[in-house]
């Protein structure tokens, strides 16, 4: 087990090299306490995606090391590994939607995979669509709908299994302001029940207000804008 019992995330001079030489990340190191609400904002290009896809073990770090919940992700395999990836909830930039499926599918799988009643299902999707204002899409095939509205079931999928980590790419690139009240709503109540919420974003208006911790990377490097306020 971790010293570290207050952190989700632990990040130790953390880098990230793409081949040929592209330096996404350098020497990277961050704490992120459990239930902590953390928004990552930068440039584009200035390796925020890495960062996620990083914490969710879909890229390996050059250097450096990474805990979540006290258990460096990528030494982890088999069971252990397919344990950790359930209480890890991605909203990822492109969506990655299964686009000859219906939105209630695709909102449904997380919470299918771990073998939750087929009611709590309906009854959890139903409310999702609610909240997001998408619940005259619950049988449409998710190809078919515009990109603010894939970019709303994507987070949907990530939350519905109530995971203890939830990390979005950009969740509200395609949206207006009423529909991105919705989606930071939703994350906050996440958030209030619990679970530590990573937001990767340059929209200023989701943050701009915020009481929780702003951090900034800049040519790889990560850099402090505000403090947040500790509960
Ligand atoms: N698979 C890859 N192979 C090579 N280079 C990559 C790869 N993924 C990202 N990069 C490069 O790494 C750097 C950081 O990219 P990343 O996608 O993490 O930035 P970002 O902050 O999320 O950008 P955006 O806001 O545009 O999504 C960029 O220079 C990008 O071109």
């Amino acid at each position: 087990m971790s010293e570290n019992h207050g952190a989700m995330i632990e990040m130790i001079k953390v880098s990230k090299t793409y081949l040929p030489d592209i330096k996404a990340l350098s020497d990277v190191s961050v704490s992120i306490d459990q239930g902590e609400m953390f928004f990552l904002i930068g440039m584009s290009g200035a390796g925020k995606t890495t960062f996620l896809k990083l914490l969710c073990n879909m890229e390996t770090p050059t250097n450096g090391l990474i805990e979540i919940g006290g258990r460096d992700i990528h030494k982890l395999r088999g069971k252990a590994l397919a344990k950790m990836r359930q209480k890890i909830g991605v909203a990822y930039q492109d969506f990655k939607l299964l686009t000859e499926r219906t939105v209630a599918e695709n909102i449904a799988i997380s919470m299918e995979v771990s073998y939750k009643k087929p009611q709590l299902i309906r009854k959890r999707v139903k409310d999702l669509l609610e909240r997001l204002a998408l619940s005259d899409k619950h049988d449409t095939v998710t190809g078919e709908l515009s990109r603010g509205e894939q970019q709303r079931v994507a987070l949907a999928r990530a939350v519905a299994n109530s995971p203890t980590l939830i990390l979005v790419d950009e969740p509200t690139g395609n949206l207006d302001a009423t529909t991105t009240a919705r989606v930071m709503d939703l994350l906050t109540k996440c958030n209030h029940a619990g679970a530590t919420v990573v937001i990767a974003t340059h929209d200023d208006s989701i943050y701009r207000h915020t009481q929780h911790r702003i951090m900034e990377l800049r040519s790889g490097k990560l850099h402090l804008i505000r403090e947040g306020v500790k509960p």
